[in-house]
Order: C-alpha cells, then structure tokens, then sequence
C-alpha cells in the first residue's frame, strides 16, 4: 500500500490516540484488578453497600473461614467485600446491608489484636444500627473460662444497637467441623445456593521424625526439644516463616497441637521446638509426651501446615525486625532469622529471655555465626534464674528505650512470640510504657506489631 504524507499523518495520529488511550487505561485496569482481588466483586460492588464480611483473627482460623465466606457469596453473584474488623468504620455499618463477622477469641475473653481499634473506637459508645443485619461466627476454645468472649460480646453490642441478626451466632470450639458446617448451611441458604465448595481443612500428612535432640539437657525447667521432619512421600511444602504446624498425637488425633515452624523451606525439614508437659502428678503430657519421649526417631507423624497470615513477614519483609520472645516461642523468630538471613536483610534484633544463660540459650552457636555474618544488628538476653539486672525479656526494653525509638522511627516491625501469661503482657506494657497506646495502636494498624503468643 502507497500512504501519501496526509494519510501518513492521519495514521500516526490516530497512532497516537490509541497509544495514549490505552496508557489511561492501563491504572483504571490495575485498580481494577486490585479491586477483584481485594473481594470487591464487580464494579457495582464498589458503589453499592453491599454485603461485608469481616474477620478478625490472631492465628488466621476466622480469616480462612471469612475467605471461604466471600468465595460461597462470589459464587452466588452477591456483591461483598473482605476486610478486617478494625477497617469498619461507623460509617460502614451504617451502610451495609448485611455483615458477616468471623471472629476469634484471645488472651481470657478479649479480642484479637487486630480488632483494638474496632472495640476502642466503635464498642465504647451507642451507634443505631437499626439497618443492620447480621451473623457472627464465634471461635473459640471451651476450656477457656470466657469461651467466645469476643464474639459474644460483639454480638451483644451488635443487638444493643438495633442491629438484627439473621440467625443466631454460631460458636465454633477448637475448629469443630458441625460448627463450621452449620455457618456454611446458613450461608447456602441465605445466598439461595446449594452447591457451597467444600471447606475441610486438608488431610494431615505422614511425615518422618528424622531427628530430636534436647536443646536444655540440665535445666531446671521442663525439658525442650528440637524435632526435624521430612515428608515421607513427595515433595516438601512450601510455608513461608511464621506459619505453623498442626500435628495430631495417636492418643488424641482429634485435638492436633499446634506449633510454630522453626525452619524455612530451604532448610529442607520442618522443625519445631516441643517442651514437655510434665503434669501435676509427674506424667508427661499425651500430645508432647509422644513427640519428646515415645515416638522413635523414624517413627511416623500425622502432620499438616497451616498459614499464620499474622505473623509472617509479608509487608514487613523489608522493614528493620525487633524480634522478642521467650521459652519456646523462639520457635518462632528463629524461622524468621532463618528467613532473613537467606534474604540478606541484616537489620534484625532479637531480644530473648529464659532460665539460665548456661542450659537455657537455645541456638546460641547460631545466632553467633549470624552475628558473625552481619545478619543479626542486636542481641539482649534475659535469664530469669541467674540474678542480674533484666530477669525477664520485657525488663529489657525499658533501657533500651532510645534504640527502640531508634529502630521504629527507621520503619521497624515488632514481632512477640512466647508465653501469653506473664511476657506477652509483659512486652505491651514496656512498650506502653515508652512509646505510649497511641503509638502502639498505630503500629497495631500498620500491621507493625505482631504477636503470636500462647
Ligand atoms: C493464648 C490464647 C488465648 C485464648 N483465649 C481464649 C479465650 O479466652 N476464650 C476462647 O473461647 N478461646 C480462646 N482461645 C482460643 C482461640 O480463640 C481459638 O484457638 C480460635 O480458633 C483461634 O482463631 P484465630 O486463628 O482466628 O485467631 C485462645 C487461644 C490462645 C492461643
């Protein structure tokens, strides 16, 4: 084809158009998909109220169960969106047609950390909710004194606004299938569908215990052990640092344990760190008395693992990490340690408390060699049974309160992993007590203060 120089123009301006057409479309398709993929099904989603399900989770059991809630309504074609508690605004329930809350219950009766703002900011005062419907799933754990403590009582303040539930709450002990099948029926029946996906958690695995080894031969606390296992088919997993490890015991597979992974997947093996429950009257716990003491080295494990959204790295992947813990919650911070040193992000401080320093230091030679190769910035270690100033790991902020400050204000994530009686409480407070709630409640989030204690 001949192209005179008036058609040439044409062409090329026409070109252009097109060129400069599809560089405006290109962010309203970004923030599109975006959209989708943050659960806002379709455009009119975006506009109209519609249905919410919100979640508010420690360990990530309610938010797996608001997933799979969204995905049951995405099904039926009904408009909804997913957020965490905390995003709701007053505004947001006033709005909504219908609201699904997935909520678990920690510490004795209180919330996740994730719904601080939520209860400091809406479930202090009266807001009419005469609007409203909704349905809570409550989950919990019955041998707690405040079973579903959370959800009750956000189902309480719920109704005491005006809001109408469309059925009543349903609890869900320790995971138990019937509960979390009930919550389904419901849904399918609300959402006019019958064919729900399924929502069993996948089967346990049989792993092998390649080794154990006591990491505090000497101690006088209970006895601590580091366990590696491998598949004993197929390949390994992939899990990201932070996950953990359910594993059901013969004695009791109906109530599987649940344990922080200790290692990455380029180590090739999951580990975990078991104490030993020694029982009032001397006997060894059923779950850890078998993986410590009966179960031979080689022997089988039923073992699955479980995402822990709220405590993987994540966002903060490339922010300075404040890692406290103590006991076996360095099971924990060790997968990360593990996780960043692979990454070649140095900025890590661990900040640890045991027994004693001569049969309590798990891992030291390790974080030595980290030290070594700048992979570890700081380490302070607190032992409760050796005298000195810091006994426990909280004792140790308050005099390193100018680095604290130091770190955070260079963008640092706080990351808790131990005993929920004494230190998790213990932590908050000292940081409290430095940084102030205001400024903890932030981090909070900014996803920059995450916890898993137990
Ligand atoms: C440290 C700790 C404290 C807990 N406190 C309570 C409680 O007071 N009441 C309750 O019903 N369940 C309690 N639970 C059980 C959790 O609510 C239950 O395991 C739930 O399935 C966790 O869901 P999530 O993964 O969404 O946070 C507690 C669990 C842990 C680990």
């Amino acid at each position: 084809m001949i192209l005179t120089n008036d058609s040439t123009r044409l062409l090329l301006t026409a070109a252009c158009f097109l060129g400069y057409g599809l560089v405006c479309l290109a962010p309203w398709l970004r923030l599109r998909r975006k959209r989708l993929a943050a659960g806002l099904v379709g455009e009119a989603a975006a506009r109209a109220p519609g249905w919410i399900v919100a979640h508010a989770s420690q360990t990530g059991n309610a938010e797996a169960l608001a997933g799979q809630t969204l995905e049951t309504l995405r099904l039926a074609g009904i408009p909804a969106r997913l957020c965490e508690l905390s995003e709701l605004s007053g505004a947001d329930l006033q709005a909504a047609e219908r609201v699904l809350f997935l909520v678990s219950t920690y510490g004795e009766g209180d919330a996740p950390d994730a719904a601080a703002t939520f209860c400091s900011r809406l479930m202090t005062r009266a807001l009419p909710l005469p609007k409203l419907h909704y349905a809570v799933l409550a989950l919990g754990d019955s041998s707690y004194g405040q079973y579903c403590g959370f959800g009750r009582a956000l189902d309480g303040w719920l109704r005491e606004q005006g809001a109408s539930s469309l059925f009543e709450r349903i609890e869900v002990d320790r995971g138990a299938e019937p509960a979390i099948a009930a919550w389904r029926q419901q849904l399918s029946h609300l959402a006019g569908t019958s064919d729900a996906p399924d929502w069993s958690a996948p089967d346990f695995g049989a792993w092998r215990l390649a080794e154990r080894r006591q990491l505090n031969p000497g101690s006088p606390g209970a006895p601590i052990f580091h366990l590696e296992l491998e598949p004993e088919e197929g390949a390994l997993p992939d899990w990201q640092s932070g996950d953990l490890a359910q594993v059901a015991a013969p004695g009791d597979p109906s109530r599987p344990r649940e344990y922080s992974v200790a290692s990455i997947p380029a180590d090739g093996r999951v580990a975990l760190l078991v104490r030993l429950h020694l029982r009032a009257d001397g006997g060894a716990g059923l779950a850890s008395g078998w993986l410590c003491r009966e179960a031979a080295v080689g022997a089988t494990v039923r073992l699955r693992l479980r995402q822990h959204r709220r405590f993987r790295l994540e966002a903060n992947a490339g922010r300075p990490l404040i890692l406290i813990g103590n006991g076996s919650g360095i099971a924990g911070l060790r997968g990360h340690l593990r996780a960043r040193a692979l990454a070649g992000q140095g900025r890590n401080w661990l900040l640890f408390g045991e027994r004693n320093a001569a049969h309590d230091y798990h891992y030291a030679a390790e974080w030595d060699a980290l030290r070594g190769g700048g992979m570890l910035a700081g380490l302070d270690l607190a032992w409760s049974r050796d005298g000195g100033a810091a006994r426990y790991v909280q004792d140790l902020l308050p005099p390193r309160a100018d680095a604290l400050r130091a770190w955070l204000d260079d963008g640092a994530a706080i990351y808790v992993c131990g005993s929920l009686d004494g230190m998790a409480a213990g932590v908050d407070r000292a940081l409290e007590g430095i940084l102030g709630r205001a400024y903890l409640d932030r981090l909070i989030a900014e996803n920059r203060y995450r916890r898993d204690v137990y």
